[in-house]
């Protein structure tokens, strides 16, 4: 990817993991609608190359797309207790701005960052807590039907099925991560759930560098690590866009300690 990568929500923990992780690998417009300092910004991205604004600023948005290869949208309501009307404007209303300047401004790419929770009403009484655990084959692949757990999952929702409908009307190639549980350094403790859908950051800069350079058309994968307790396929990310997780919860305790093995 020659041109620019837009990273919306730059300055938060999934924004920062990625640019840990990958912040040399590409050419970055960031933007959030809060500052980034000096910290949070990869050697070689200046002031220049940050934008504050909101994703339903259209005018904003539409600048801020300018000249860009492709997106990584994550700037958003990230609560799962979150309300209507901050998912409806930040995550619905944002969403939909950030694909439909991608279009305007022939964008090749756009990743959207959706969540465990589009689809965590699957996560029923007798599934639970079963299905959590290393020898329980429940799988969901990304071929279910949304199944939202709450409102913000809603609105995770939305955003995939805008993102279907920016592919169908106007070929843009998205690809919808429903992200686990993002933790640094070690999965989430003492948390089952959390450890079935554990995303270290390392992996999680590969698999969002992996969007950028992939070539896809409407894809919905799982954002996971290499889990061995997990309740969802990342077979569709390993083919797709050629991700090769490199972590697995199983090498730590139940509560976030490392197994050393020797
Ligand atoms: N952290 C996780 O484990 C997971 C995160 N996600 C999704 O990933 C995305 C990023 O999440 P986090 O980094 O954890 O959240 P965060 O709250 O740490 O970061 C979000 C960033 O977006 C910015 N932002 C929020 N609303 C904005 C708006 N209307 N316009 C411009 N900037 C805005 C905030 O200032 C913040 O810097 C969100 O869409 C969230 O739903 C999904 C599943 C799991
Ligand atoms: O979508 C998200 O999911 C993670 C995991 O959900 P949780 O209910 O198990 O905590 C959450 O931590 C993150 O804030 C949210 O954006």
């Amino acid at each position: 990817m020659d041109d620019p990568v837009l990273l919306t929500g730059a300055g938060g923990r999934v924004g920062q993991a990625i640019l840990r992780g990958i912040g040399d690998a590409h050419d970055w417009r960031l933007l959030d609608r809060e500052p980034l300092s000096s910290d949070h910004l990869p050697t070689g991205v200046g002031e220049d190359d940050v934008v504050v604004a909101d994703v339903t600023d259209e005018d904003a948005i539409a600048d801020a797309m300018d000249g860009v290869g492709a997106v990584i949208h994550l700037a958003g309501d990230p609560r799962p207790e979150a309300p209507w009307n901050s998912v409806l404007e930040n995550n619905i209303d944002g969403t939909q701005t950030v694909y439909q300047a991608a279009v305007d401004a022939g964008v090749e790419n756009v990743a959207f960052a959706s969540s465990n929770h589009a689809v965590s009403a699957y996560e029923t009484d007798t599934r639970t807590p079963e299905m959590y655990r290393p020898d329980d084959d429940y799988r969901l692949d990304g071929t279910e039907l949304p199944r939202p757990g709450n409102l913000y999952g809603v609105s995770k929702a939305a955003g995939e099925t805008l993102g279907r409908y920016y592919h169908d009307t106007e070929d843009l190639s998205v690809v919808c991560v429903r992200i686990g549980n993002l933790t640094e350094g070690h999965p989430p403790r003492n948390y089952e759930r959390g450890q079935a859908m554990w995303l270290s950051h390392r992996d999680c800069a590969h698999l969002f560098d992996r969007c950028i350079r992939a070539d896809y058309e409407y894809e919905i994968v799982y954002g996971i690590s290499d889990n061995e307790r997990k309740y969802y396929s990342i077979d569709r990310a390993r083919e797709v866009l050629g991700y090769d997780p490199q972590d697995d919860s199983a090498e730590y305790t139940l509560a976030g300690d490392p197994i050393d093995d020797e």
